[in-house]
Formats: structure tokens, C-alpha cells, sequence
């Protein structure tokens, strides 16, 4: 099975949050039924009839042991929920490789707070360092994104997918932000409001061969949007596990903010995308500043300098290491130190295209860095760049400029 991250937020537009204290979604939890007889599940999968555009049945899945009780609900094919109940099975057996890693348990790093304009935001409880691990937590829903059934059915399968959750994860699903005050779509309205996106099927080497799910985790749901975040996240698709980490020093009470969509992206196609799908304007200073051009003048010379950086191999490329720490220092004035990697790696590759052994290793270690932030230390690109810092001399790129000139030899990149 697979699960991949390329998680997205989903946000509710009238900024406005509907705290319910009544948790009571009106559907009878089966607490009574034995778990043993639907193994793995704990309650017998309620499903649809068959839907036609997959082809398949969709079927409400639970572990209400998942991870010490916390517990995960799944709306899913049985195709997927079948590879997915052997991920879950190999995180709890023999011992809990969550527990090990500190997954699902509080951090320390963080609390919620209203904050002004934007409903609930997660703060610092204390200093927090660049790289340190902010919150790490599995989803508590996974729901197949789909357009096909109707929103009453939806509803219906969502409803019971978290009413069998185990009681403190149903309370903290409900008590998410809503889209609208539509209660009779409750469920679903949290579950656009406040999800990231996940794949999940059978790993056949494409991503087009898995299915995009919509998936809850309530603690990280509370952080903000800023185009200048100051946090990341990834999904760590052995663990299924969802991480949030600092990319520069927090101080303790300031907001942990991440980005809902790309802070490289022109400010208008952010402004659309956030209004779009998350029906909010956002008003951090990179959306404040100046008029459209000037806003985006900096990600355009941005854009010039990775151009003249990607062709740097070409004969008649100009690029130096120059260019690769003005980018550097570019991403830093905007607050993208989250989204340095790519510049990071060329820096080193400028510095052993010339020689300097010294340069290549400080930036191949920063590249490291980044990458492990951005995409997880999983990342496939990242057995190449430790082979460079383990050994600059012997990387391909290594004296290709001898003596500071044009490219010599490239094999590659
Ligand atoms: C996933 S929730 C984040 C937590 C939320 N503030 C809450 O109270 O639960 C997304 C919602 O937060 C608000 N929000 C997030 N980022 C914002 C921003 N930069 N400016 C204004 N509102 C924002 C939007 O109203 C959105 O509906």
C-alpha cells in the first residue's frame, strides 16, 4: 500500500468558527459490538452500492485501537482499505513503531488560541529552533475524494465513519472549524474545511495509479495560513504520519503558520487559490505588499536566477556561485526558508564545479537540511547529495569549471 504526501489544506471560508459543544452528530455509537469478528476492523465495514465511476463499493472502515486508542476511520474502496489495514497492522506489530518515534504524543511545543481575524491558531509554548519537530501526528479520517455520490450519502457514511472513532478524536474532529452553517452536511463540511490530501492504493510505480483521500488530523488543522510560513510539513508515508517542523527559530507566543498552497506561486494565483478553496483573503505582509507587479518582482528575479542556475552546465552558461547565494539570500528576505533546497543544491554544485571542496560540503549539508524538512527523509533525491557531502571530490560536478572557467565536462543535470 501507499501514502504519499502532497497534502493540501482545505479552509473554511467565512472565517468564522462554529464551536459545537454538543457532540452528539445524531448517529448511535456501536461500542457494544465485539471488535474480533470484523478483524481488523472493530465494526462491520458499512458500504454503498457499487458506484459505477470506480467501479467499486465504498465502504466505511475503523480501528478504534489505532495507536493507543486514538483511533482511525476510513471511507475507502475495500481494494485500498485492504492494503491499508496491513500498514496499520506493521506500525502496531510487534511493538508501536509510533510510540517509539514520539508519534501522536504532545511535543511541547505548541498551544491554540484565538488569533485575531483568523478564528483559532496554534502559537508557541516556548522557543522553538529551526528543524525541531512542532507536531507529528496519524489522521484520525481518511475519506476517498469524490464528487460522485450525493451530499446526503456522503454524509451518511461520514457521520458513522466518525461517530466509531473512539470518543476524545470524534470530540476534537467536531470541534473543527466548519465551511458553512449547514449542519445537516456537518461531517463533510468539516472534512473540506479542514483536510490535507493523501494517496492511497496500490503502489504500481505512477501516481496516477493512487487515489486522492481527504485526510483529517485535528491538531495540525488549527495552524494558519502565511505565504511567509514558518513551519513546513510532509507526510512520512511509512509511518502515515503527518509532520510539522520549524524552518527558522519561533519565539515562544508567536503564531506557527504553514503554507495552504505554493508562497512561490504569484500573489494573485495565491489570492485565487486561498479564496477558491479556502474562501479566505490573505493578508500576510507578502499579500499586502504593493501592487500585483511590484509583489511579485521579487519572485520574478528569483525565477531569472534559478533559469541561469538550471542551465549552468551549458557551455555558454554564465552561472556562478554568486547567483546561487543571491537566490539563497532572496528565499531568506522573503521568509521561503522552507523552500530553500533547490537553491541550496545548486550552490553546491557551483562550488565543486570550481574546486572548493569547502563550499560544496557546507551547501550539500544545507541541502540535506532542506529537503529532509520540505519532503521528509525519505526523500529519493537525498542518497545523491550525502554521496556528495560524504565525498565532494568524487561527485560528477566535481572541477567541471577548472579554474573558474566556463564547463569543461558534464555528464549531467
Ligand atoms: C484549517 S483552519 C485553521 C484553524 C482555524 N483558524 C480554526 O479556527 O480552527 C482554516 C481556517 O482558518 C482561517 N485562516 C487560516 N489562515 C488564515 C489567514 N492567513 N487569514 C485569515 N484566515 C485564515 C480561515 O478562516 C480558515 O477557514
Amino acid at each position: 500500500a501507499h501514502f504519499e504526501g502532497d497534502a493540501i489544506h482545505r479552509i473554511s471560508p467565512d472565517q468564522q468558527l462554529h464551536l459545537r459543544g454538543n457532540l452528539d452528530i445524531g448517529l448511535a455509537s456501536n461500542d457494544t459490538i465485539s471488535p474480533s469478528a470484523f478483524a481488523p476492523w472493530s465494526y462491520e465495514p458499512a458500504c454503498t452500492s457499487k458506484v459505477g465511476q470506480i467501479d467499486s463499493e465504498l465502504c466505511v472502515y475503523t480501528d478504534r485501537h489505532f495507536s493507543n486508542g486514538r483511533g482511525i476511520s476510513i471511507f475507502t474502496t475495500p481494494e485500498i482499505a485492504e492494503g491499508f489495514a496491513t500498514v496499520l497492522a506493521s506500525l502496531q506489530h510487534p511493538s508501536s513503531v509510533l510510540d517509539t518515534l514520539g508519534i501522536n504524543s504532545f511535543t511541547g511545543a505548541w498551544y491554540t488560541h484565538p488569533v485575531p481575524r483568523k478564528g483559532i491558531g496554534m502559537l508557541a509554548k516556548r522557543d522553538i529552533q529551526s528543524g525541531d519537530t512542532i507536531t507529528a501526528y496519524t489522521p484520525v479520517l481518511l475519506a476517498y475524494k469524490e464528487r460522485f455520490l450525493s451530499k446526503a450519502q456522503r454524509e451518511k457514511f461520514l457521520r458513522l465513519a466518525v461517530t466509531q472513532l473512539p470518543g476524545p478524536s470524534r470530540e476534537s474532529y467536531l470541534k473543527l472549524a466548519t465551511l458553512s452553517n449547514d449542519s445537516s452536511i456537518l461531517a463533510q463540511d468539516i472534512a473540506s474545511a479542514n483536510s490535507f490530501e493523501t494517496r492511497l492504493g496500490e503502489q504500481k510505480g505512477a501516481a496516477e495509479a493512487t487515489v486522492p483521500h481527504l485526510t483529517i488530523i485535528p491538531e495540525s488543522s488549527r495552524m494558519n495560513h502565511d505565504c511567509a510560513p514558518n513551519a513546513i510539513f510532509h507526510v512520512n508515508s511509512s509511518t502515515l504520519t503527518h509532520v510539522v517542523r520549524a524552518v527558522r527559530p519561533i519565539p515562544k507566543d508567536q503564531e506557527i503558520t504553514i503554507a495552504y498552497t505554493s508562497p512561490l506561486d504569484p500573489r494573485a494565483t495565491r489570492q485565487k487559490y486561498l479564496s477558491d478553496a479556502f474562501h479566505f483573503t490573505c493578508t500576510c505582509p507578502r499579500c499586502l505588499r504593493g501592487a500585483d507587479a511590484d509583489a511579485d518582482a521579487v519572485l520574478a528575479e528569483m525565477a531569472v536566477l534559478q533559469r541561469t542556475l538550471s542551465a549552468w552546465s551549458d557551455p555558454s552558461s554564465d552561472a556562478s556561485v554568486k547567483h546561487a547565494e543571491h537566490l539563497i539570500r532572496l528565499h531568506r528576505e522573503e521568509g521561503l526558508d522552507g523552500y530553500l533546497d533547490p537553491a541550496y543544491c545548486y550552490a553546491a554544485l557551483m562550488y565543486s564545479a570550481v574546486g572548493s571542496a569547502r563550499g560544496a560540503r557546507k551547501y550539500a549539508e544545507l541541502a540535506i537540511k532542506a529537503i529532509e524538512l520540505r519532503l521528509g527523509a525519505g526523500a529519493p533525491d537525498l542518497p545523491a547529495w550525502r554521496d556528495m557531502l560524504d565525498n565532494p571530490t568524487k561527485h560528477w560536478s566535481w572541477m567541471v569549471r577548472k579554474g573558474g572557467g566556463k564547463v569543461v565536462t558534464a555528464t549531467n543535470e
